[in-house]
């Protein structure tokens, strides 16, 4: 559907006015863009109003992803890390997505389950207009996350991924463990920030992921990309990498993707967000 993006005068004093009246920006754009105003829009008519400029009615097309090629893809197809040889078994390039086997060992898998069933909360997700981190329908599995090296074990797993992928172990995200349940889901959704919330000091962007899958799921919990049509089936062990953020700044639409309902037996995986740069405040 078409979304409105010029304003009539009417609107405009009743922005100004309600801004007045001391109440949040953003729940004026949240109010806008319920009634059909394109979002972009909204925020930026805002943003004008709030410093007196005039409002530009036309909405710039966002120039299209410039594709980079990231270091894990100049590595051939066997990636030897201090520990462990790494199969590069599938490379997609528009989004950019690296399907690889032989990342964790079985020992490895079994262990990080075993060490999170007790540790597990109902997931959250980050709200894609205000960054809110909050609990939400379209996530239905439990999870754990881990600081940075917790135990010897994710310490290892990191200073593996942190040679695999070249992203420094600083610019990782504390490691995150995930539980599906038969009907549990994680619906389609960006691995990247908002605009508007994105910090330096917590590392920047999100610009990239591992995720590693520790079991064999007897049926359904693919992991789709539905832009560009595919479908990942759960393996023990193996893990897909995929990049999403340039040096430009831009993100990739392309990499929209969900974890499909669990229909037999469960689901297990972890997740390693990786930033544009080191992670210097953690929490
Ligand atoms: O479990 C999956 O297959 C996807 C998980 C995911 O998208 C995430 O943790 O961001
Ligand atoms: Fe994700």
């Amino acid at each position: 559907m078409e979304k409105i993006a010029h304003i009539s005068s009417e609107l405009k004093d009743w922005i100004l006015n309600t801004l007045k009246s001391g109440v949040h920006p953003e729940q004026i754009a949240n109010a806008m863009i319920k009634k059909g105003f394109d979002p972009i829009f909204s925020y930026k008519t805002l943003l004008k109003l709030m410093n007196n400029n005039p409002i530009e009615t036309v909405i710039r097309e966002p120039r299209p992803y410039l594709y980079e090629i990231p270091e894990i893809c100049k590595k051939g197809t066997i990636i030897s890390t201090s520990d462990r040889d790494i199969k590069v078994l599938m490379k997609i390039e528009k989004p950019f997505i690296v399907y690889l086997d032989n990342v964790l060992s079985d020992e490895e898998c079994d262990r990080l389950i075993e060490i999170s069933i007790s540790r597990l909360k109902p997931s959250k997700v980050v709200d894609s207009v205000t960054g809110e981190i909050k609990t939400a329908s379209g996530r239905t599995s439990s999870g754990t996350y881990y600081q940075l090296n917790e135990t010897a074990l994710i310490g290892r797993i990191e200073q593996r991924l942190a040679e695999l992928t070249d992203f420094p172990i600083e610019n990782g995200e504390g490691m995150q463990v995930l539980n599906y349940k038969v009907g549990e889901e994680y619906k389609p959704h960006f691995d990247y920030f908002p605009e508007n919330k994105i910090q330096l000091s917590t590392g920047g962007q999100r610009i990239g992921t591992v995720l590693m899958y520790l079991n064999n799921v007897q049926a359904g919990g693919e992991t789709i990309f539905p832009k560009a049509g595919i479908s990942v089936t759960p393996k023990k062990g193996s893990a897909v990498f995929f990049h999403y953020g340039n040096s430009e700044g831009q993100v990739d639409r392309m990499s929209l993707h969900s974890s499909i309902p669990v229909v037999e037996g469960e689901k297990w995986v972890a997740t390693k967000w990786l930033r544009q740069s080191e992670i210097v405040e953690r929490f």
